[in-house]
């Protein structure tokens, strides 16, 4: 067996998608019920990397886990952007108008609102994950529920698709990151992950986004979470990508000098291809 990879989730949930694109078939996939128990396994060392979600291009970012990446300071050491199709799933048989329950991951929910929104009489629930859900629905003999999952699930716990592609968006897609305790050195390194404070001044942000700007750097996301206990205060994550490393150096150079608690989370290759 090779790699130990830490998900949230089950098999067949994105979560195990990704790391098989990112990995290649020969993984053990350590299923968690939730994110913080995923990092408490790599931080003890019983597994050689988590691959977390980070962001999906409808829901938007899955805020806590900026918080997880604070806290425990793992390296950044790539990234995974996933296509997400999601379908309404049941037991052979049953048909759309025999659902009265509807449970998924709350990502994927938010990610079939207009889907959702033309069944108003159906209860809709949150689970800890797509996988689970359908694993539930096929366990337990569910008549009356449908999972919203993807077709590894499907094909997993022997569902049938009732409705196929119900996101909101086709071209939908969601972007996680792979963490490891250990730095690893990347010579082609193009993108990194970067986290700081700024005063709360005039500019203060500004200044630093010129920084990047100057020296020809792309910044491909920015976050900005509470400092927490501290009124205005804000920790911001940014992304950025460059093609001269030298120009990267110079923009960091700089960016220390303007920014507080300054931290490069992981410099990394992009890969966003879905
Ligand atoms: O529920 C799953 O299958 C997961 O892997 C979780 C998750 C997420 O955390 O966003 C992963 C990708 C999709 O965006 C929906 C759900």
């Amino acid at each position: 067996m090779g790699l130990k990879i830490a998900i949230q989730g089950v098999k067949a949930s994105f979560h195990e998608e990704a790391s098989l694109k990112y990995f290649g078939e020969d993984i053990e996939t350590i299923e968690c019920d939730t994110f913080k128990k995923t990092c408490e396994l790599l931080k003890q060392k019983k597994v050689d990397y988590v691959v977390m979600a980070i962001e999906n291009s409808i829901a938007g970012s899955i805020l806590p886990n900026y918080n997880l990446l604070r806290d425990y300071k793992f390296n950044i050491v790539g990234e995974i952007a996933l296509s997400i199709h999601q379908n309404l799933l049941a037991l052979p048989g049953v048909k759309l108008a025999d659902i009265k329950f509807i449970e998924s991951h709350q990502m994927a929910i938010r990610q079939c609102e207009e889907f959702l929104q033309e069944l108003p009489d159906v209860k809709i629930s949150e689970s800890s994950d797509t996988a689970a859900s359908a694993a539930k629905v096929a366990n337990q003999k569910l008549t009356d529920t449908a999972a919203i999952a993807g077709t590894l699930a499907a094909k997993t716990y022997g569902l049938n698709i009732l409705e196929a592609k119900i996101e909101t968006n086709k071209k939908n897609s969601t972007r996680f990151l792979v963490l490891s305790n250990d730095v690893e050195e990347q010579e082609n390194a193009n993108k990194a992950s970067l986290s700081f404070q700024t005063g709360n001044s005039v500019g203060s942000l500004a200044t630093i986004l010129q920084c990047f700007a100057d020296q020809n750097i792309n910044l491909s996301k920015i976050q900005s979470m509470p400092v927490i206990g501290k009124r205005n205060e804000y920790d911001f994550f940014v992304d950025v990508e460059w093609k001269k490393q030298s120009d990267y150096d110079a923009a960091i150079r700089k960016v220390l000098k303007h920014s507080i608690n300054f931290n490069i989370m992981g410099e990394y290759v992009k890969n966003d291809r879905i």
